[in-house]
């Protein structure tokens, strides 16, 4: 058995691990990475990458059959689906050095392609290696949660860790969950020519505002997107080519293929963390807001701690436990500006408090802004022009910001911004974006806040009327 000391142990290749690897190596820290299956973990190789290199190629295929309009003859947009997906593996494989062994070991990170577990309370075993570290950050993400349906097990079914090596078009894919995952991949699989089916248990894009959510169903419907909600699947039945899916309610719903997209589970299972006295709870690592374990050495960032799961999280989550790890500052995650956006087309996007959760907390000093896509000239001259922008507001500041609409995704960061740093309203509206952009809506927007008081105002169409008269 070999034996080795580090500063810094991470255990987990993918967003958060690599992203405290390199800061904490280049800042002047001894780090050890493992990683047991592929460097990049679920973002680069069966996440973020892939669905959005897949919806690209169904945009391509939709904006073919859709130019008439723009005065360029429509044609078929024939779909060949094995070539998208090497469309998809070449996007990954232009990724993939970024994300190397070979790139981390050229900063200086000893990486180990094994497996880690721990052994005690500061040693992690990765194959023939005992690695005794002062510090460990546990990345090791999360998994398709497949749920013990009835006949599940019977049936062949994706999940995303399959998807992207599937290489005949479905003919009609049945996707059982309507989260983020599932509207996208409904999205993109209708675009490329199959018939879909999302069965939800509950209400899609559940954890977004409802009305904007509200609004992309529909644009997806209008599609050919059928999308059951209130339909929690409980039995599956068939085999390759002909699946059933029936809802609790009776409901059956028939397809060729089946998407599981139902949420994660924690990657946990191989780590022995009861030898490390790290305590989870419902399977997720309890942390506190410093990302820290019950175990004081040990760390743990990204899907894991079963928060937001989102590679932008796992991210930031490792920039704040850095500034702990390696200078012992204190150092506390927050939440309240972490945007999160669906890439379908036209997109969703949220940071802070929805409209709902804004009410519930702050009652009647909310007040609601809202500008429609339809009044910027960008929007209107692409033809982009479905898409609202709502702005929760309390007393002069942002609180949240919900956003339906073409890059969506891109305009909610500046509402992040605002959130981190606590900026008023009219900071942002100060700022002045190029004519005709797609940032003039978040301007618009924050002017519309001001629009009442400026325009429906009597004392200050009195102040106006007294100043006229007083200059020369
Ligand atoms: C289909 C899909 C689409 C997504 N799209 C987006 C998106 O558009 N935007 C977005 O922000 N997020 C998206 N996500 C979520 C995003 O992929 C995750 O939030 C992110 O990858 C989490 O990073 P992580 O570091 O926690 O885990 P991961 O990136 O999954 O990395 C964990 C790594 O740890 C390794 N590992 C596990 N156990 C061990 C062990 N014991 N020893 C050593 N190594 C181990 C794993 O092999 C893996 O490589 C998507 C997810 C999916 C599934
Ligand atoms: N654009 C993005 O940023 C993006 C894209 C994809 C995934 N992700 C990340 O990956 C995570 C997982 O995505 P997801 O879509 O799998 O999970 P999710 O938890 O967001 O959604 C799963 C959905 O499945 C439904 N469901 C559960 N059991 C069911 C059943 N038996 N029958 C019918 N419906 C059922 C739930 O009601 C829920 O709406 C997301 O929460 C997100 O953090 C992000």
């Amino acid at each position: 058995m070999k034996r080795i000391k580090t500063d810094v142990l991470v255990i987990g290749a993918g967003s958060g691990g690599l992203s405290v690897a390199a800061g904490a190596v280049q800042m002047g820290a001894d780090v050890v990475m493992l990683e047991g299956h592929e460097m990049g973990g679920d973002c680069l190789n069966y996440g973020c990458v892939p669905s959005k290199a897949l919806l690209a190629s169904a945009k391509v295929a939709y904006g073919q059959r859709h130019g008439a309009a723009f005065g360029v003859e429509n044609a078929p947009g024939a779909v060949d689906y094995a070539a998208a997906k090497d469309h998809v593996q070449q996007i990954i494989a232009k990724i993939a050095p970024v994300d190397s062994k070979a790139r981390f070991e050229g900063l200086g990170v000893n990486v180990i392609r094994e497996y880690g577990r721990f052994i005690s309370e500061s040693e992690v075993q990765a194959g023939d290696t005992i690695i005794t570290a002062r510090r460990i950050v546990i990345a090791t993400g999360s998994s398709p949660l497949v749920p013990p349906i009835k006949g599940l097990a019977d049936v062949p079914y994706e999940t995303n860790e399959t998807l992207f090596d599937l290489r005949v078009k479905p003919e009609h894919l049945l996707i059982i969950g309507g989260g983020p995952i599932g509207i996208e991949m409904a999205q993109a699989h209708r675009r490329m020519g199959c018939e879909v089916t999302v069965i939800e248990g509950d209400r899609a894009l559940g954890k977004d505002d409802p009305e904007l959510a509200a609004l992309l169903l529909q644009s997806l419907r209008d599609e050919g997107v059928v999308i059951e909600e209130g339909a929690t699947a409980a039995e599956i039945r068939g085999k390759a080519g002909a699946i059933e899916v029936e809802a609790g309610d009776g409901r059956v719903f028939k397809g060729s293929h089946l998407l599981v997209a139902v949420g994660r589970k924690t990657n946990t299972e191989r780590l022995d963390l009861d030898k490390a006295g790290v305590e989870t709870v419902k399977g997720s690592i309890k942390v506190d807001a410093s990302l820290r374990s019950s175990n004081r050495r040990v760390y743990a960032i990204g899907d894991v701690t079963g928060g937001m799961q989102f590679t932008h999280v796992a991210a930031y989550q490792a920039g704040v436990i850095l500034r702990s790890m390696l200078f012992s500052l204190p150092s506390r995650a927050k939440t309240r500006h972490i945007p999160w956006a669906t890439y379908t087309a036209p997109e969703l996007a949220q940071v802070g408090l929805t409209e709902a959760q804004a009410r519930d907390t702050h009652g009647e000093k909310l007040e609601v802004v809202r500008f429609a896509y339809d009044e910027n000239d960008r929007a209107i001259a692409e033809r982009k022009s479905e898409g609202l922008i709502k702005l929760m507001v309390v007393k002069g500041r942002p609180v949240g910001a919900s956003i339906y609409g073409h890059q969506a995704g891109e305009l909610i960061s500046l509402w992040s911004l605002a959130l981190a740093n606590g900026l008023k309203m009219r900071q942002i509206a100060a700022m002045v974006a190029p004519y005709p952009s797609y940032g003039e809506i978040n301007k618009r927007a924050a002017g519309a806040y001001f629009s009442p008081r400026l325009f429906d105002s009597a004392l200050v169409k009195k102040a106006v009327r007294l100043v006229q008269r007083l200059l020369p």
